[in-house]
């Protein structure tokens, strides 16, 4: 790997940022998002919601304690959010080759070129982070010699690409709840399994209704949720049932637009481990793991749900609850990885709706 080789940034509207390759070294397009996380990048990286985007890194010191060994354990990845890397591109002001960690036995770099990911560092990342707040999230470009075509994940499925092929079974617990996968990172799995269930994992378009079940979760993943037309159809005919069920980021999302209501993208998102919200009706704050482009538009909700969490920087809507059935979703990640483990209770919640049905 050449630390030197000149790469550029360049973004839809005309702007352009030069610094240096580092992992693999090739052009790469996606678009262009910023996480204001201080670490977590093994995690980030792997996240399959960020299939499709360039990832920007504001903490301005990346790489300094590698990544760590794979480490599958009853079949589900330890040490990573899924087994592969799903962003298109990584962007750093200061990339450390150096790096120290118990745990840790490659190089960011190393990894990266090992999964074809090409990166750019020595980029002004304060200047592109406010251009990016100003402007709204844009496509960008990785180039380091010739042009690629923009490749925009909200055009595509991205879902598809992420989610199983088959079901899969975890656990034996007594309770079964049914895992509806659109790109769903290893901890809400083991968030879930150390709850005593068993959990089927389901593809994203995978008919689960005729099942035995006693509970479902939807998962976070990739993209506008509004693509997600057999999903959203699915958990439709779901909410007709009185089983218990809960949705994280996506899965947020796409119980608000079975019910009825209504997404739209944000100007920017919201990615990174220090996103305050409060528990609507109470002054109960937590500070959450988020990473998500769209929100619910709260004035569409119907008379049967409310809005159950509210971000306290821009107060938007962070999440949902039905006032008679016990259904509930976040727009933040309680599983965090990376990030605090505050609302982790969430998960007790869903099992005592479970438990108590
Ligand atoms: N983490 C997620 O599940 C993200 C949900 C959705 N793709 C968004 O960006 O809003």
């Amino acid at each position: 790997m050449n630390q030197q080789q000149k790469a550029k940034l360049v973004l839809e509207d005309g702007s352009v940022f030069t610094g240096y390759s580092f992992g693999y070294t090739g052009n790469t397009s996606g678009e262009v998002v910023f996480n204001t996380a201080m670490n977590g990048y093994p995690e980030s990286l792997t996240d399959p919601s960020y299939f499709g985007q360039i990832l920007v890194a504001t903490f301005p010191l990346v790489g300094n304690y590698g990544v760590p060994e794979p480490n599958p354990l009853g079949g589900i990845e330890q040490n990573w959010e899924s087994s592969m890397i799903h962003i298109k591109g990584l962007v750093v002001c200061e990339y450390s080759q150096n790096y120290s960690h118990w745990n840790a036995n490659k190089s960011l770099g190393q990894w990266l070129n090992e999964n074809k990911i090409p990166a750019i560092s020595g980029i002004d990342t304060r200047k592109l982070t406010k251009q990016l707040r100003e402007k709204g999230c844009m496509l960008g470009k990785i180039i380091v010699d010739g042009d690629t075509d923009w490749y925009d994940p909200n055009a595509d499925n991205p879902v598809a690409h992420v989610s199983v092929a088959k079901p899969i079974t975890y656990g034996n617990g007594k309770k079964t709840i049914v895992l509806v996968d659109c790109g769903v990172k290893n901890n809400i799995l083991r968030c879930l399994l150390r709850r005593d269930v068993q959990v089927i994992r389901v593809p994203f378009n995978y008919n689960f209704l005729s099942q035995q079940f006693d509970g479902v979760l939807i998962s976070n993943g990739p993209g506008d949720p509004k693509v997600n037309i057999e999903t959203i159809e699915n958990i439709r005919r779901l909410i007709e049932m009185d089983k218990p069920v809960m949705g994280i980021c996506l899965g947020n999302q796409l119980l608000a637009l079975a019910s009825g209501a209504n997404t739209y993208k944000l100007p920017y998102g919201h990615r990174g481990h220090n996103q305050p919200v409060r528990l609507k009706g109470t002054d109960r704050c937590f500070v959450t793991s988020q990473n998500h482009g769209f929100a619910i538009e709260p004035s569409t909700l119907s008379e049967e749900w409310e809005v159950m969490f509210e971000n306290l920087n821009d107060g938007t809507c962070e999440g949902i609850r039905h006032k008679a059935k016990p259904f509930f979703a976040v727009q933040f990640h309680p599983e965090a990885s990376g990030g605090p483990n505050d609302t982790e209770f969430l998960f007790d919640e869903f099992i005592n709706l479970i438990d108590n049905k």
